[in-house]
């Protein structure tokens, strides 16, 4: 059978290119967004069999959105291997703008969806002994980045902690936790923030020159998902151009 892979927020953008590239590899893929009209165009697209593929709606606001979703992948398949935490929103106030409402809008959608992703998924993947979590964090939690918001920054920072904290919590069961922190990828959601007009300028600051290549974000996580990538926990991959350096 094939192993089964998860990713929330898969409808568009780097969740549907890692949905993609993991359905490439040979999982079956569970496709998770808000709606479930756009998860199920997805998935159509990805698998129109659909012998390989399950669209699902999960809200990442609601526990017992994963806990149904866990449910149902159980249903389906008896297994669930790998879950990817891809799904989050951006607003880019300026910091001191951000009312108290916003912030805790951003927070608890970014932030909390991996903690409860990491505890729902996480916690049945250490009962079985074994599971691969790869967290979507960002560029812009580590280095501050506003361009993209500075609660959108922040709520990422804490991606990168709770990624250890899990990590170090889940290890023995099995369960590797790892991030990934992209750069301005080749993406709608780039296009969206940066106009055409402003491109050159964007390009100009990323030292490589070029976006990253939103595949080769689906082909990490494949990496990472691989049981062979047991040494790798409580990491976060920088994929930035060069625009930030340890
Ligand atoms: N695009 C980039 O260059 C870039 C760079 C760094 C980090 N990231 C991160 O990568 C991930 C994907 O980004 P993207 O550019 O594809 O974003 P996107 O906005 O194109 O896609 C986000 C997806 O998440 C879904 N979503 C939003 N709220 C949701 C909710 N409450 N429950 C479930 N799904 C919800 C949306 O419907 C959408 O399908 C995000 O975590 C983002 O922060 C992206
Ligand atoms: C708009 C561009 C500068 C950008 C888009 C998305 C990001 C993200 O973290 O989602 C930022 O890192 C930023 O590169």
């Amino acid at each position: 059978m094939s192993q089964v892979a998860l990713v929330t927020g898969a409808a568009q953008g780097l969740g549907l290119s890692i949905a993609n590239r993991l359905f490439a590899a040979g999982y079956a893929v569970v496709i998770t967004d808000l709606s479930l009209e756009s998860a199920q165009a997805a998935a159509d697209r990805l698998d129109p069999s659909g012998q390989r593929s399950l669209a699902l709606q999960l809200d990442v606001a609601s526990k017992a959105d994963f806990e149904a979703a866990l449910a149902a992948v159980l249903a389906r398949w008896g297994a669930l291997h790998v879950a990817v935490n891809s799904a989050a929103m951006t607003r880019t106030t300026p910091v001191m703008q951000i009312s108290p409402e916003e912030f805790d809008q951003v927070m608890s959608l970014n932030t909390r969806s991996i903690f409860l992703g990491c505890q729902v998924f996480g916690g049945h993947m250490a009962g079985v002994g074994y599971g691969r979590i790869i967290n979507m964090a960002s560029l812009a939690g580590q280095n501050g980045g506003t361009a993209t918001g500075a609660h959108y920054a922040a709520s990422k920072g804490a991606i990168v902690t709770l990624t250890k904290i899990f990590a170090k919590e889940l290890a023995s069961a099995g369960v590797t936790v790892n991030a990934i922190a992209p750069g301005p990828i080749e993406s709608p959601a780039v296009h969206a923030a940066v106009p055409p007009e402003r491109m050159a300028g964007l390009l100009a600051n990323i030292p490589v020159k070029r976006l990253g290549d939103a595949d080769f974000l689906g082909d990490l996580v494949v990496q990472l998902a691989r049981p062979e990538a047991y040494f790798t926990t409580g990491a976060t991959w920088d994929v930035n151009g060069g625009l930030f350096m340890r």
